[in-house]
Order: C-alpha cells, then sequence, then structure tokens
C-alpha cells in the first residue's frame, strides 16, 4: 500500500534579493527512488527542500507530483513528509502520539489509526517506547520517531533534511541502513539533503551534485564517482589527483598517456614501487605522509616538480615505504578520466 509518486521540479529558482539562492534546477525523481541534493554547505538543498515542502515560495520554475502543478499549494495540503535536522518532535506528546499526529488532523478513524501507528512502531523498532516523551528518548530514538511520524500519514514524497547529523558515526550508518530499507520497502520516493558524501554514495539511487545554487550533476553513485562532469564534482565527492593534459604532458611535466584536457586520477587507481620512473604515466617522488586507514593506507607523494599525489594503496604500503622514502607512482591509460569541456 504505497502512494508514491513522480516528483518533477521543472526549471525551480530561489532568489533573496541579489543572492541566488537556487538557479533553475530541473530534476525528476521517479516513483520509489531516492535522490540526495548533495553539496557543501550554502549550495541550495534546504532551499530547494522546502520549496517542494511549500515552506518557500519559488522565484520563478514549478513543481508537479503525479503530474499535478502544486507549486501554489499551501504545505499542508501537499501530501509530503518532511523529516528535519532538527527533528521537531512535539516536546509534551508521547512516542505514539507524535506519530498519530498528521493522522488525527487527517480525520482517521480511531482503530484504523491505532493500527497504522502500530505498524510503524514496529517498522521502526519502538516497540516499548510508544509512551516515552522525546525527552526520554535517545537522539537515534528520536530520529526514528520523527520518520515514523513523516512516513505514517503514506506521503507521495518524503523530504529529509539531514536527518542523520545528531547521531555518532556508528548510529548514523546503522540508522541510514534501515532508513533505506523501509524507503526502498515501501517504495516511497524520497528527496534526502545532505552535505556528507559517503552518506549519499551509500544511500541513494541517484545524487544531485548542487554548488552555488545549480545542480552540476546528476548519476548513479557510481556515474558521478567514475564519470564527474565537472571539476567541483571531482574533488568533492571522493580524492582525486587533477592534471591539465596537452601534448602528453601535464601543466607541470609529469609524461601523461591520456586525453589532453583536464584528467582525474583517483588515489587508489596510482600504485607505487621502488624503481625509477620511466615512461608516460609515472612519476617519482619522495614520500611525505603514510595514514593508517583500517581499510588501507594513504600516502602523499610529493613529486620532483612540487605537485603533491595522493595515493591509496594497501595496508601493506605502510611496511615498504616511510616518510621520506623515494617512490614511483604509476597508474594506467584507463585511470586517466577526462572532464568534459566545462563551458
Ligand atoms: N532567508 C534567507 N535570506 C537570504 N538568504 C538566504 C535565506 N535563506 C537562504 N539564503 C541563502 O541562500 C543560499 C542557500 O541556502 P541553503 O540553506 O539552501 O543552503 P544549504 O545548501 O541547505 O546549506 P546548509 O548545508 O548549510 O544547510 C545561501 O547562500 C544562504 O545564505
Amino acid at each position: 500500500m504505497t502512494s508514491s509518486a513522480e516528483l518533477v521540479l521543472d526549471g525551480l529558482a530561489r532568489r533573496y534579493g541579489s543572492t541566488t539562492a537556487v538557479a533553475r534546477m530541473d530534476l525528476t525523481v521517479a516513483a520509489g527512488e531516492l535522490v540526495a541534493l548533495l553539496g557543501p554547505s550554502g549550495c541550495g538543498k534546504t532551499t530547494t527542500l522546502r520549496m517542494v515542502a511549500g515552506f518557500i515560495e519559488p522565484s520563478a520554475g514549478r513543481i508537479l507530483l503525479r503530474g499535478q502543478d502544486i507549486t501554489t499549494m499551501p504545505a499542508h495540503r501537499r501530501d509530503t513528509g518532511m523529516v528535519f535536522q532538527s527533528y521537531a518532535l512535539f516536546p509534551h506528546l508521547s512516542v505514539a502520539e507524535n506519530i498519530a499526529f498528521g493522522l488525527k488532523r487527517r480525520g482517521v478513524p480511531k482503530p484504523d489509526l491505532a493500527v497504522r501507528v502500530a505498524r510503524m512502531v514496529a517498522l521502526l523498532k519502538l516497540q516499548g517506547l510508544e509512551a516515552r516523551l522525546p525527552r526520554q528518548l535517545s537522539g537515534g530514538q528520536q530520529q526514528r520517531v520523527a520518520v515514523g511520524r513523516a512516513l505514517v500519514i503514506n506521503p507521495a514524497v518524503v523530504l529529509l533534511d539531514e536527518p542523520f547529523s545528531n547521531l555518532d558515526a556508528l548510529l548514523r550508518e546503522g540508522t541510514r541502513i534501515e532508513l533505506r530499507r523501509l524507503q526502498t520497502e515501501l517504495g516511497l520516493t524520497t528527496l534526502f539533503v545532505t552535505h556528507d558524501q559517503a552518506e549519499a554514495m551509500a544511500i541513494s539511487d541517484r545524487i544531485a551534485v548542487m554548488n552555488q545554487g545549480r545542480l552540476e550533476q546528476l548519476g548513479t553513485p557510481r556515474e558521478v564517482y567514475e564519470r564527474p562532469a565537472t571539476r567541483f564534482v571531482a574533488t568533492f565527492i571522493g580524492r582525486a589527483n587533477l592534471f591539465a593534459s596537452r601534448d602528453g604532458r601535464s601543466e607541470d611535466g609529469i609524461p601523461l598517456d591520456g586525453p589532453d584536457g583536464t584528467l582525474v586520477l583517483r588515489p587508489e587507481r596510482v600504485v607505487l614501487d621502488d624503481a625509477p620512473a620511466a615512461g608516460p604515466n609515472a612519476v617519482s617522488g619522495t614520500v611525505e605522509v603514510l595514514s593508517f586507514l583500517g581499510t588501507g593506507t594513504q600516502a602523499v607523494l610529493r613529486l620532483d616538480g612540487g605537485r603533491a599525489l595522493l595515493v591509496e594503496g594497501p595496508a601493506a604500503l605502510a611496511d615498504h615505504f616511510r616518510p621520506g622514502s623515494r617512490a614511483t607512482a604509476r597508474w594506467m591509460r584507463a585511470d586517466l578520466v577526462a572532464l568534459p569541456a566545462e563551458g
């Protein structure tokens, strides 16, 4: 039983005086899809979400839900369920009452209401906590109540604004897996705001990468990582070594076997050894930093030309090299990914 629906942002924009918070955003979220709005602080994520919710009036453009234009519809009539960063639970209402709130307002009869609240409590593993007040809950439990309150009304679209930002790393990871499971199970169309690229990668069907009010790229986590559309996307999502390549050389003289243009080389594509560099796609330097990450080792290689090259390799890297060691970095032609020319 789901009422999820396609959401379309058509040239959606918002200005504040001379500031453009969101510039002509075109985005379609398919029914049952989870799209993350990802970008640094101030890029317009929250403004976009709040326009969809009906809390901020757009300066231009349209919002369509199930094909219906809801751009000027009041927030409470939009059939959206929103979860705020602060949870915004009613402090004087119990867990069950908080979850039931939206159903009551919609005049859902009591027996039906009780069944739907109980189902949400079970789905969110909140059994036994129904009578507690929000202040008697942990951050993670409060977060789940906020999600329950938004989902129980069976909204056409779920809007989440950094819902895990108050949770510690471990709880955050557990909760986002739960949310993803629930979202997939219920087939909910979802817009999820985050500035955390790892979170966006882990949870999304597609990521909308935003920068300075603009949508820079829309794609699956793999697409935005492996085929970044712009320099901003390449450096915001994951780590990147960037070269300006021309006629087989980088701007700082590194011999490159790859196309001309701006090239992205991911640190995990680089291997280190102690043989001399010969030919293209190999360059020598001095190991400056070695950081053990648990899953591997990250190295900074200070190249003889002055540039710092980021390298990520197996944990054993730290057995072969020390800060101060000479090393050669190598990579394959296919590891140099050209950015489309930025116009
Ligand atoms: N009420 C307002 N008046 C003037 N400028 C505003 C207003 N609200 C937002 N802005 C500006 O619009 C831009 C986008 O803000 P928004 O809150 O959407 O960013 P965000 O990506 O959600 O950032 P954060 O991750 O920090 O919440 C920012 O430059 C912000 O200063």
